[in-house]
């Protein structure tokens, strides 16, 4: 079996002419783990993945991959293996010359390379199709070979650019599960790149949330979730209502915040002035269609739309400064007791269900 190695990534920039995509990110993917870089498009992801593999120079700082320095090393050096989007099969090869293709660079003899070809392809389920070139295959059988075509040279290190986002969406799902699975199997570091939440959620021990060239957060998945360091980081996972307003006064470590045009917010465990900016972030799911009591904090809304999604109803409402404040209730809750658009209804939530929100804006 392969070894893993841990990715050290000090202090490193990417510019291109004018534009710096990659902002002096410092970063530690431990060996083994299945990392996902995760933002918008033009955060600096795949500029990052690229300069792990070696496909892009690094402007200033440090790679590390184990022990060893790896800055101004090729790739073939790196003990790295990139899988593409698009794949980037042979056409006029069989799955066995595709996949044996770097080892034929090596100047690997063609019958051990060839065993090693049909040892990897039986890895992924794909021995039986060997001699077929990659158009009679479907995306995801393509997929495999791709991944039976980096995994040949025993990496120590998987680079994956966005792996799914060629195939349907039920695929994608049974692909995801196939990569997590083989990534255990493997044991080998995985740095899989995503525009998706809710693929870094599902795949990710490690989860590095991008913006403008510079890391947000990188934390577990449920302390990215739970815990958002920043508003972006709440706003682009998702289920988090974000807040904006001053700080109005502070009793008992609790700090209460007056939203522009709205009512007071309350949050726990937060230094700060009277006066000062704050961001505070409430899970959706765990504002209740209830009015305020002791324990709780809350406010009156008016329903603005509301969408049903089987298991749960969405209902965004406007009100405390905010027109698009989100709720998610259960089916059986909203059932129970259903409002329509215009209604007027009381919200609230436990002060536990707020996080504060760092990086603040000014
Ligand atoms: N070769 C290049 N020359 C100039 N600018 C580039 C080059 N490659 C990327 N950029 C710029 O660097 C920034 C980061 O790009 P990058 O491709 O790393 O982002 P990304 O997060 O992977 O986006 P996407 O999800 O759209 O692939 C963008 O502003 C992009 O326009």
């Amino acid at each position: 079996m392969p070894k893993a190695a841990e990715i050290d990534i000090v202090s490193v920039s990417k510019i291109y002419g004018a534009t710096t995509a990659v902002h002096a990110i410092s970063l530690k993917i431990p060996a083994g783990s299945y990392c996902c870089f995760l933002g918008p498009s033009g955060c600096g992801k795949t500029s990052t993945l690229r300069m792990i593999a070696g496909h892009e120079s690094i402007s200033s700082g440090d790679l590390r991959l184990g022990h060893v320095v790896v800055t101004d090393f090729p790739p073939a050096r790196r003990n790295t293996a990139m899988m593409f989007q698009s794949y980037a099969l042979f056409p006029h090869l069989d799955l066995v010359d595709n996949v044996a293709f770097s080892l034929k660079m090596k100047g690997v003899d063609k019958e051990t390379r060839r065993a090693k070809a049909l040892a990897m392809l039986r890895l992924m389920q794909m021995e039986a199709y060997a001699g077929r070139r990659p158009a009679q295959l479907s995306g995801g059988q393509q997929q495999r070979v791709a991944l039976a075509r980096a995994l040949i040279t025993e990496p120590e290190a998987l680079l994956l650019d966005e792996p799914l986002s060629a195939l349907d969406p039920f695929l994608k799902i049974r692909m995801r599960a196939e990569l997590k699975k083989l990534q255990k199997t493997l044991g080998i570091t995985f740095v899989h790149v995503t525009h998706s939440q809710e693929e870094a959620m599902a795949l990710a021990d490690l989860i590095v949330v991008m913006n403008d060239g510079r890391i947000e957060q990188a934390a577990a998945p449920r302390i990215v979730f739970e815990q958002p360091a920043t508003a972006f980081v709440a706003r682009f996972m998702g289920d988090h209502n974000v807040l904006s307003g001053r700080v109005s006064a502070i009793r008992d470590g609790i700090v209460e915040m007056e939203a522009a045009g709205g009512p007071r917010f309350a949050v726990r465990d937060i230094a700060q002035e009277i006066g000062a900016p704050i961001d505070i972030g409430i899970r959706t799911d765990r504002v209740r269609l209830e009015p305020a009591s002791e324990k709780t904090l809350g406010f009156q809304a008016v329903v603005s739309n509301i969408e049903y999604r089987g298991a749960s109803v969405k209902l965004t409402v406007s009100g405390a400064g905010s027109d698009d404040f989100t709720v998610i209730v259960s089916d059986a809750d909203y059932f129970n007791k259903t409002v329509s658009v215009g209604d007027a209804v009381s919200l609230s939530w436990a002060l536990e269900d707020v996080v504060p929100l760092g990086r603040l804006s000014a």
